[in-house]
């Protein structure tokens, strides 16, 4: 679990400005914030003994923009990561991906449907170079000797040098993932994700620990992609990051959806608020 941060004070007053506005639910997502519904998560159960972590969360991450998971530690977000993911199996509820459920289905079939992730522990092959990091996550193509064998392996290491220019890992490509500075780790995970070609990111704490000049280029790589199609979901504390990111915010907090909506309706409610920032009187 990652400590909260403090955001600056300027977010801090806004999150706390009270307002008339309504929380919308989910449901009655506003059709001008992104495209057809990809991902449907509808009435979603876990617990962890007596705990109960996603208690009857019903959202749908809509297609082309960015839809951020806010809450406090342990409200419940990377569960619902992992579940959507297949490293957890939900008691009840549905997940929908495209109008397909992906109940039972293992990570790395889900995975091969178009829903890509990265890890808050990065999950990386730390004795394997960058480039074998990024090629575990392609597709396998013809051996060598097969018509076209060559040709395949020539695009596949076309296509991560392409993608190690995007992430400001040029030049590191026969460096191994455990001698890569922590900034430089993150964006390895990224480029697995972008080699993975994955319609959907999920990205659980993506900016976290980045220094200013590579927080711009993670920016400007999420901007970029989202441009070209990409739907992406992220986690994240910083309220900063949340505020320039966000197209849509849902809000969670002791495994229940309390928001989706709007990134000014969620961050401004007086409520939600105190909840985040741990005021008991909420
Ligand atoms: N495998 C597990 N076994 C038991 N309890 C777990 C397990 N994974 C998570 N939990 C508990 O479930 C709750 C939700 O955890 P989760 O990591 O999903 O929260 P989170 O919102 O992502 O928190 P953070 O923002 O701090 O990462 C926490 O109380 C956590 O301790």
């Amino acid at each position: 679990m990652n400590a909260l941060h403090v955001p600056d004070q300027a977010v801090i007053e806004a999150a706390a400005i009270p307002t008339n506005a309504g929380i919308e639910l989910s449901g009655k997502a506003d059709p001008k914030a992104g495209g057809e519904v990809l991902l449907s998560i509808r009435n979603l159960n876990k617990s962890f003994g007596g705990l109960k972590v996603t208690n009857d969360v019903s959202l749908d991450l809509r297609a082309g923009i960015v839809t951020t998971l806010v809450g406090p530690n342990g409200a419940g977000k990377t569960t619902l990561f992992n579940q959507i993911t297949g490293h957890l199996v939900p008691e009840s509820g549905e997940i929908l991906w495209q109008g397909q459920s992906l109940i039972g289905k293992k990570h790395f079939q889900i995975s091969r449907l178009g829903v890509a992730r990265t890890f808050q522990d990065l999950r990386l092959f730390s004795h394997m170079t960058v480039e074998e990091n990024v090629l575990t996550v392609m597709e396998p193509v013809s051996w060598i000797w097969q018509p076209g064998g060559r040709a395949g392996r020539t695009e596949r290491r076309d296509r991560v040098e392409q993608i190690l220019k995007r992430t400001g890992l040029a030049g590191k490509a026969q460096t191994r993932a455990i001698d890569l500075a922590y900034a430089e780790r993150k964006f390895l995970s990224m480029a697995r994700i972008m080699a993975a070609d994955a319609r959907i990111w999920l990205l659980d704490e993506p900016a976290s620990g980045l220094d200013r000049s590579s927080y711009e280029l993670f920016l400007d790589l999420l901007r970029t992609e989202v441009k070209k199609g990409v739907t992406v979901c992220i986690i994240e504390h910083n309220l900063d990051i949340v505020v320039g990111i966000s197209d849509r915010i849902a809000f969670l907090d002791q495994g229940k959806l309390l928001a989706d909506g709007l990134p000014d309706t969620v961050l401004k409610d007086p409520h939600l608020a105190a909840i985040y920032f741990g005021d008991q009187a909420a």
